[in-house]
This record gives structure tokens, C-alpha cells and sequence, in this order.
């Protein structure tokens, strides 16, 4: 794994503007991926995730998406200045997108031999019956035997839908896969296997991966940093045994204490008091505060900033940016 930023997200500003309001769904986003390394995105549902994955490869649907400001480096050229032919070219080359759903990406009425085979045709530029050859290794290399070369996206299982997926998103040997909540639609059993296989990609062929999910316990398995994000922006991002270990925000302090843990009764459960703020009208300062328990003055009013409090550990939170001191939250986080 080099040190290298395969991509780089600064100041990213994303709204979505409908007849009557301005949906803020993407505030001042900074965010980078280093060659070969995972990164969980985590927040609750509208917290933006999946408008910075399709802002990435510029998907957002425009109308009503508008990015307003912002630079999305992808070795080095913004992606946000690109023209479309070079778009197109990172799209099928360089960096790839799974959906929740796997049939956005099939299509219903082609073998899933084929599909995988027309990505690597288009990509290698190889004759058809090389790219064939490959599409049955490819199939082999996600589990799914080469015997079912012929078979059409509806003859599959969901998880094994989603593995066809997977072959065709590393067909064209991305350096980066963009995932949203690839195995939410999937059962417990088939999105372990999935993620596995993944994982076992991930390291193969030394891809980065951006995964979104709303499950802690996904990001452990796969990611080697988290990015936890709240209204539109990360409030605290680091390695997974640094935020997992250490969580600093109070928001990700109350995201861990929602997960049922194997010894706990649900009604034990401590979920977040209170709701995502309206995205269409932001509350000012930390956007956090009406839900914080250890809110100040201060974080009513002003934006905390991001503040380095270990390692490559950051947060976004006044308590932490050592200004005001909450001996609550010390004592919480300690
Ligand atoms: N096409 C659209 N038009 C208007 N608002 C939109 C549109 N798409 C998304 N939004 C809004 O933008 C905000 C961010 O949505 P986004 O889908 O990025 O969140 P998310 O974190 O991916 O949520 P989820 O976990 O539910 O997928 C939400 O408030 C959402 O309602
Ligand atoms: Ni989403």
C-alpha cells in the first residue's frame, strides 16, 4: 500500500434545488483515499452519502443536484472539470459504482457471461472471444461456476446477482470501486459471503474501495478507515481502531451505543434522541447541537473545526478542538 492520494474531495458543496427550497445535502466535504485502501462512509439515512459517492463520477441527477463548489481530484485532475469524454473514460476504466439493488447495473434481457464479457471487450480492446474466456474466469474468481455463463440476471439469487456485479465492476481492473450499501438488500448470511469476497478482491488486486452502509459492523469487516457523517458533512474520521476504539463526536459516540450488542436485551438500546435537522434548513454552528448532550453556547453558533486530536484521527467538535471543556463528555469518551 503506497501513501499516494488516489482521490481527493475538498470543500465539497452539494444541493439539490426543487421549485420552492435547497436541499443542502453535501456541506464543505473534505475527504481522501490513499492507493489500495478501504474507507467506511457511515451516517444515518439523507445524511449525503450517497450524493458524494455519484458526485464523485458526477451522477448526481442535475436537475435538481447542483455541486455548488468543490474539487474532486482523481490522480491529480478534477473530476469536476473534466469534460464528459474523459468522465465516460474514469468510468469505465478507472473507477467503478455498485448499487444496493444489482439490477441498475444488469441488464435483464442479456447472459451474465455477456455483460461481464462487454466490459472487458470495451476495456481491453481484446477480440470477443478472449473477452468471453475472461468473463468465465471472472465468474470463477466470485464464486459463480463458469457453467452458468448463459444464464440471464433473473435466474440468479440476490447475493449471487450482486457477485455478477462485482465481476463487472473489477472487469475493467478499477483503481477505485464506489459501493452504496452493496449488500443492505442481501440476508445476513449472503452479505458476509459477499463481503468476503470483496475483501478477498480488495487485497487481490490491490483496489480502493469507497463503502457505503449504515452498519458499523460492515465497516469493520471490510475498511481500514471510517468517515462517519452527519447532515452533509464527516464530523470525525480515522482508522477503524482509531474511531472504533476512541470514538470522539458525540455522534458517533451515540451511533456505537445503538448497536444492539450480542449481550444486550433491544430494549436496552440507547438510540440518538431526536432527528437529522431538515436538510433544507440547517441549523447554525455545529449542525449537531439541537441533538447533543453536551452542547454549549459555542456550538450553537459557530462551526467547530477539524481538528487533529490523534494520530491520523479527526474530529469535528469543540470539546475537542480543546477550547471549551465539557468534564461530561471527557468523562464519556475517556
Ligand atoms: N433527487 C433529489 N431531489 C431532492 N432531494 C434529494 C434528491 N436526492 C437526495 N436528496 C436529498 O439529499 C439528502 C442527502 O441524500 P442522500 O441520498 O445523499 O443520503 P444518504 O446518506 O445516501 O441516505 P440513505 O442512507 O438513505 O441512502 C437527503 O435529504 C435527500 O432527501
Ligand atoms: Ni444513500
Amino acid at each position: 500500500m503506497t501513501d499516494r492520494k488516489l482521490l481527493e474531495i475538498r470543500n465539497l458543496n452539494v444541493e439539490y434545488r426543487t421549485d420552492d427550497e435547497i436541499v443542502y445535502a453535501v456541506n464543505s466535504l473534505d475527504l481522501s483515499l490513499n492507493s489500495g485502501e478501504s474507507l467506511g462512509l457511515v451516517g444515518e439515512t439523507g445524511a449525503g452519502k450517497s450524493t458524494t459517492a455519484l458526485s464523485i463520477l458526477q451522477l448526481v441527477a442535475d436537475p435538481p443536484g447542483k455541486t455548488t463548489s468543490g474539487e474532486i481530484l482523481f490522480e491529480g485532475e478534477d473530476l469536476l472539470k473534466a469534460k464528459k469524454d474523459f468522465l465516460r473514460h474514469i468510468r469505465g476504466n478507472k473507477i467503478s459504482m455498485i448499487f444496493q439493488d444489482p439490477m441498475t447495473s444488469l441488464n435483464p434481457v442479456y447472459s451474465v457471461g455477456d455483460q461481464i464479457a462487454e466490459v472487458i471487450y470495451l476495456h481491453e480492446k481484446c477480440s470477443k472471444s478472449e473477452a468471453q474466456q475472461k468473463a468465465a474466469e471472472m465468474l470463477e474468481t466470485v464464486g459463480i461456476p463458469k457453467e452458468r455463463y448463459d444464464e440471464y440476471p433473473h435466474q440468479f439469487s440476490g447475493g449471487m446477482k450482486q457477485r455478477v456485479v462485482i465481476a463487472m465492476s473489477i472487469a475493467c481492473s478499477p483503481q477505485l470501486i464506489l459501493a452504496d450499501e452493496p449488500t443492505t438488500a442481501l440476508d445476513v448470511t449472503i452479505q458476509a459471503q459477499v463481503l468476503e469476497l470483496m475483501n478477498d478482491l480488495k487485497v487481490k488486486f490491490n483496489t480502493s474501495l469507497l463503502l457505503i452502509t449504515h452498519d458499523l459492523g460492515v465497516v469493520a469487516q471490510v475498511c481500514d478507515r471510517v468517515a462517519i457523517m452527519y447532515a452533509g458533512e464527516i464530523v470525525e474520521i480515522g482508522t477503524v481502531e482509531e474511531v472504533f476504539e476512541n470514538p470522539k463526536h458525540p455522534y458517533t459516540v451515540g451511533l456505537f451505543r445503538s448497536i444492539p450488542q450480542l449481550d444486550e436485551k433491544v430494549d436496552r438500546l440507547k438510540p440518538i434522541k431526536g432527528q437529522m435537522p431538515d436538510p433544507t434548513n440547517l441549523p447554525s454552528g455545529c449542525k449537531f447541537h439541537p441533538r447533543c448532550p453536551h452542547a454549549i453556547e459555542a456550538c450553537t453558533k459557530i462551526q467547530p473545526a477539524m481538528t487533529n486530536v490523534k494520530g491520523t484521527h479527526i474530529v469535528k467538535c469543540f470539546i475537542h478542538e480543546g477550547k471549551f471543556e465539557s468534564t461530561e463528555l471527557m468523562e464519556e469518551v475517556k
